[in-house]
């Protein structure tokens, strides 16, 4: 197969923005993933102002004496956009952490930004199949295509494919990122957005996906971009039904909305939905759905009142404060703690019953993070490994009554939330983790008393972590456990919990991220 030629360029922006933005937060995922969402903008909409190149001319920019991000010639949506999705692959970067920061640099607010996260967040989750499109348009792999022209290529074609931008629009304004990134390949560019622009999305997945009946896997991988090896786990975990994991894939590609937590005893979620102009959550009795805005402008959470979290990561917490327990209930432990979601809202429950967590965090700056997401709350932050169950004298055996184990997972629940982790993840990341796992969940089981509660918990759906784990864990710990049927902690009339005893929640059947519980009581 031939293609138009591409005269690759070096990236000329490359040394200037190496070291200036992103060291701070690369590998910090505090913000859980949440999505940036800017208020007032339409998916796909194009820019506010500046005519058909929207902020070109500076749009919504609030200058305030920053130093301007864009080249002459391109919008600074798209300039942001295309910096967002060229670090996290030339540097690991994290699109939820890069992206605000870039935001806030280039100064852009209201519609801009929220076109420039939907480009950003859209190519990133778009990028197996868009990649399988252009390489067919450019009739070569696009590995072998200049990184940067890959990444303007990459947004190009998201733009035609799953916008409303005119196609002349995508096209030149594509060809214009090229020139100042790559500045040889522009008849290159032109050429392959011209041909991916001759078909839309279905067309191109009816030329190019493998048909549902010999390789129904592929065939969703590539229609709903996902990896193979985590469109087999889900169905696995499904039950083997594709037309849930195709629902599931589906799911996975829209905008998640943005859940708060409502601290008990500090925040009541009606009045905090009135406050943030949201709506009280569907199943959560503490959360609240944020309909627009970046949630760091919610006063509440400036105020400790509130936090960022998932509502399947609420009712997880949740369902190991109600659990029913016989004797002495004042000892909670969080043995993966950071960065300090679930020991927000277990603190906050702990104040009201005059209970005290610990809260255990292997990595020194997450567990610095559970400290201020905890302040003020009867909450103990340990800075150590929380394998150290009965050999650390702060973590003794038989010692408390409810115990978390959230378990560091391959987090293919959140998949919504973390638009390149798809891409990241690999089959070989499970071996060590679900070691870990194991590891945790029987340090955990130890540090439960006779009759104290343990709730295993991923953000993960794979079975290898979820079932496997626990029972791997319970046999080998040596700890004599029962499993609590935990559909019964969750609220009543919640749909779709299964038989037991564990749970599986599901953004396609629940809204939340995909949270699995374990429920175990050490016997
Ligand atoms: C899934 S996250 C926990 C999320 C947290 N519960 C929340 O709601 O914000 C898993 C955490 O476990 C921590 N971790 C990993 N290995 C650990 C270990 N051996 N001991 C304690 N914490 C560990 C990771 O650093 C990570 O912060």
């Amino acid at each position: 197969m031939t293609g138009p030629s591409e005269r690759p360029s070096g990236d000329r922006f490359a040394a200037e923005r190496r070291d200036e933005r992103f060291d701070g937060g690369r590998r910090d995922e505090r913000s859980g993933g949440r999505d940036q969402r800017p208020s007032g903008g339409q998916r796909g909409e194009r820019p506010a102002r500046g005519g058909p190149w929207g902020a070109r001319s500076g749009g919504d920019r609030r200058d305030g004496g920053r130093r301007p991000m864009a080249r002459p010639t391109v919008d600074l949506p798209r300039q942001v956009a295309y910096e967002a999705v060229a670090a996290v692959h030339r540097d690991d970067a994290y699109a939820n952490l890069v992206l605000p920061s870039l935001l806030r640099d280039a100064g852009l607010v209201g519609r801009d930004a929220a076109f420039a996260t939907e480009l950003t967040y859209g190519t990133l989750r778009r990028l197996g199949t868009l990649d399988a499109i252009l390489g067919d348009a450019a009739g070569r792999d696009v590995q072998r295509i200049d990184p940067p022209v890959r990444d303007a290529l990459r947004l190009g074609a998201y733009q035609l494919l799953h916008t409303r931008v005119p196609a002349h629009a995508a096209v030149s304004s594509t060809v214009d990122l090229v020139k100042s990134v790559g500045a040889g390949a522009t008849g290159f560019a032109n050429a392959v957005l011209r041909e991916v622009a001759g078909r839309d999305a279905d067309a191109w997945v009816a030329k190019l996906a493998p048909s549902a009946e010999s390789d129904p896997i592929g065939h969703l991988a590539l229609t709903y971009s996902h990896p193979q090896w985590i469109v087999r786990a889900f169905a696995e975990a499904l039950g083997g039904d594709l037309g849930e994991t195709t629902r599931l894939l589906i799911e996975d590609n829209e905008r998640p909305p943005v859940h708060l937590c409502a601290r008990p005893g500090l925040a009541d979620p009606a009045e905090l939905a009135d406050e943030v102009g949201g709506a009280p959550g569907a199943f959560s009795p503490y959360a609240v759905y944020l309909s627009g805005g970046a949630p760091g402008d919610v006063p509440a959470l400036a105020q400790g009142r509130a936090h960022v979290q998932d509502e399947g990561s609420q009712l997880v917490a949740n369902a190991l404060a109600v659990a029913p327990l016989d004797g002495p209930d004042g000892r909670w432990l969080d043995l993966c703690a950071g960065p300090g979601g679930k020991s927000g809202l277990l603190g906050a429950l702990a104040a009201q019953r005059d209970a005290r967590l610990t809260a255990v965090e292997v990595s020194e700056h997450r567990a610095r993070l559970v400290e201020q997401a905890t302040r003020g709350l009867p909450v103990t932050v340990l800075h150590t490994d929380g394998r150290t169950v009965g050999a650390d004298p702060k973590l003794p055996e038989g010692h408390f009554d409810r115990v978390l184990v959230d378990a560091p997972c391959t987090g293919l629940g959140s998949l919504r939330r973390r638009p390149e982790s798809r891409w990241r993840r690999q089959p070989s990341d499970l071996p060590p983790l679900t070691r870990l796992q194991r590891e945790l969940l029987a340090a955990a089981l130890r540090a439960a008393r006779p009759g104290g509660l343990v709730a295993y918990v991923t953000c993960s759906p794979h079975t290898v972590e979820t079932h496997v784990t626990v029972t791997e864990a319970a046999r080998r710990s040596g700890v004599p456990v029962d499993f609590v049927d935990a559909r019964p902690l969750l609220p009543a009339g919640m749909p779709g919990l299964g038989d037991g005893p564990t749970v599986q929640l599901w953004p396609h059947r629940h809204g939340t991220d995909a949270m699995f519980l374990a429920m175990l009581r050490r016997t």
